[in-house]
């Protein structure tokens, strides 16, 4: 790897990297058949791919930025299973390596940084993909049954979606410094292209603050109002802030990352979440992202975020995010202010 490239590059180029690593390791999971679910509380799950993948990511990035801070969605007891070799990944993708650092960012250390990871994001999503997958009706409807996850009226949702779920997915990884995230990798496992008649799965987006996005080719926003919210968690404070934005049309996906996969491809124009539930790994490489490509993430305050390690991991104040300033606060406004108030409680 380069070690002339500042920093910040060098740590998204490896984020680039191992974002793709720890998806493959979400596909492979998914192919085993072996999700091993726990509940963590309510609502709110994970699985062996969530915890893997997390594994992956911290130890590949702490081996080579030692005194990072890295906080993971997943922290928790040392798994005393031996860590994969090939789970540690020291590549840096090149195309990133060769970006050009924002000058405020040049001599940024190791000390100055926290790295959000959620390896996951989507995991609602990700355990019900699992049942579209099982091609055997009968084994289709055995894992049903047995999955915490899935009332009836979803599991015919999803016999209807065409294999569910999966693409909601992602693995994020976001890079703050001083508390602002400037950097993030948004990957999506399941993701399909074609190339030269070849099926290949994945991509990786990335953003980094004053240089853009990359990755992907991002859209204009489309020519009416629709926003983009939660399909798993919502609540009747959720359903209001979503009557007052006066939208032509709600899309309902899962994940923060994905979300604001929505804003970034034209599909919505504004992610509202009037809720606590996101923490802070679901939101720093989202931010990132969206704000090199010109958007703005912030509670429903209109308020930002900060990511330092001490800051607490729930984002008590729920997610507004828009492409663009202007939409931001045609949101914030719209807000009532009551909703604001039972938030902020
Ligand atoms: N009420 C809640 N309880 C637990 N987690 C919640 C939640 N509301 C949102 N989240 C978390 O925020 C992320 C985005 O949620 P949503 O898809 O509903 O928009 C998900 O991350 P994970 O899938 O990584 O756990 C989800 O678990
Ligand atoms: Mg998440």
């Amino acid at each position: 790897m380069s070690s002339s490239a500042p920093l910040v590059v060098r740590l998204l180029a490896s984020s680039v990297s191992v974002a793709s690593r720890a998806g493959k390791i979400v596909r492979d999971v998914m192919s085993k058949g072996e999700l091993g679910i726990v509940e963590k509380g309510k609502d709110d799950y994970q699985t062996e791919a969530d915890r893997s993948a997390q594994r992956c990511i911290v130890a590949s990035l702490s081996a080579q930025y030692p005194k990072v801070n890295i906080i993971g969605e997943e922290d928790g007891p040392e798994s005393e299973s031996e860590l994969p070799s090939d789970w540690i990944i020291s590549e840096a993708d090149k195309e990133v390596l060769s970006l050009e650092c924002p000058v405020n960012l040049h001599s940024v250390k190791e000390e100055d940084i926290v790295v959000w990871v959620d390896p996951l994001d989507g995991t609602s999503e990700y355990t019900q993909g699992a049942l579209m997958l099982k091609r055997d009706p009968w084994e289709r409807w055995k894992m049903y049954l047995t999955h915490p996850l899935i009332s009836i009226k979803w599991y015919l949702s999803l016999l209807q979606s065409n294999y569910g779920f999966l693409e909601h997915v992602t693995v994020l990884i976001g890079i703050s410094v001083n508390d602002k995230p400037v950097a993030g990798v948004i990957h999506q496992p399941y993701y399909k292209t074609m190339l030269d008649g070849e099926k290949i799965m994945g991509r990786t987006i990335w953003g980094l603050q004053e240089v853009g996005v990359g990755g992907f080719t991002p859209a204009p926003p489309p020519a009416s109002l629709i926003i983009t919210t939660t399909r798993s968690h919502s609540n009747p404070l959720v359903e209001k802030a979503l009557q007052v934005m006066n939208a032509g049309q709600i899309v309902r996906v899962g994940g923060a990352g994905f979300k604001v996969l929505q804003l970034l491809e034209g599909k919505a124009s504004i992610y509202v979440f009037a809720s606590s539930g996101c923490k802070k790994w679901d939101t720093c490489a989202p931010e990132a992202v969206l704000s090199a490509a010109g958007g703005k993430l912030t509670d429903i305050l209109g308020n930002y975020y900060k990511y330092g390690g001490a800051e607490s991991r729930p984002n008590k104040t729920g997610v507004l995010a828009a492409v663009n300033d202007e939409l931001h606060s045609y949101a914030v406004k719209r807000i009532p202010q009551e909703l604001k108030d039972a938030l902020s409680k």
